[in-house]
């Protein structure tokens, strides 16, 4: 087989693979119930439900920081738990060290990895200047504004260059107009780099705008209740708040939403 066509077999295979997946923490306590989904390589999946349905913890067991009670998982043609290096991972909150300025923050990863000072400054200052951020590298933490800490850690998460991003409310402490553009440079990233994504989300309005597919998950247990396609083309914009059809998607997942009991 040629190159060409090696890469066209890996795109069509799923890059995250679900497969009956359920999870109790305590016995008899059913979290997660039969989860099964294939995510294609580019896919940007978007998790929404009521608060306990689960969206966290399913986040967990993709990236294998928990173990499945049942069922499996596939990451990136293997086990989640070796999947470590292609996985970022953004929090609500964004966790910097205080101690360090925004460029040794990014770095960290890096540092961790075993990278020489010379070239993980180099890609540090790289990615910050891919979040607008070149003029701060200096700054602490205690310096930024929460829409600048969430750069920072989104830097951070994308300075080692993972297959896949995964996201848990990254924006959810944020104020609406900050939220928008950042999930305006959240796209502009995942072009520019190409990466894979799964987030959870409590708002309808960021899980249309972002997303190429929505999981919605109902509660106790948490199943999936509906996966809807989101066929709005790339690149999306801020115009793209305005179009019928963004609105159109706005509906149909509140009302999907609603059919389970979520009131976000
Ligand atoms: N480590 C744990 N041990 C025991 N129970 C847990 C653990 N982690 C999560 N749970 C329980 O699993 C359920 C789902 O939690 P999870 O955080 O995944 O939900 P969520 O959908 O992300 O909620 P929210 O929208 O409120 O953030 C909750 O009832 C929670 O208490």
């Amino acid at each position: 087989m040629g190159v060409n066509a090696t890469r066209a077999a890996d795109d069509r295979r799923a890059l995250i693979s679900l497969q009956g997946v359920s999870k109790e923490f305590a016995p008899g306590q059913v979290v997660l119930d039969d989860i099964s989904a294939e995510l294609p390589r580019g896919e940007f999946l978007a998790l929404i439900g009521p608060s306990g349905c689960g969206k966290s913890t399913l986040l967990k067991l993709i990236a294998g920081l928990i173990s499945p009670s049942a069922g499996s998982l596939c990451v990136g043609g293997g086990a989640p738990s070796a999947s470590e290096g292609k996985l970022g991972f953004v929090f609500q909150d964004a966790n910097l060290l205080p101690w360090l300025d925004i460029r040794d923050n990014v770095a960290l990863p890096l540092k961790l990895a075993g990278l020489p000072r010379a070239q993980r400054d180099e890609r540090a200052e790289a990615m910050l200047e891919m979040v607008g951020l070149s003029h701060a590298l200096g700054r602490y933490p205690r310096e930024l504004s929460g829409g600048m800490k969430m750069r920072v850690s989104i830097a951070r998460a994308l300075a080692t260059q993972p297959e896949i991003l995964l996201l848990d409310e990254p924006f959810g402490a944020l104020d609406e107009m900050t939220r928008d553009s950042l999930n305006e440079e959240l796209l502009r990233l995942r072009e520019l780099q190409g990466w894979t994504g799964v987030f959870v989300t409590h708002s309808v309005a960021e899980a249309v705008f972002l997303a190429s597919r929505i999981m919605v998950l109902s509660a106790n247990p948490g199943r999936i209740h509906a996966l809807l396609d989101i066929d709005l083309p790339y690149p999306r914009t801020a115009h793209t708040r305005t179009d019928g059809d963004y609105h159109a998607y706005l509906t149909e997942v509140t009302r999907s939403l609603h059919s389970v009991g979520g009131h976000d």
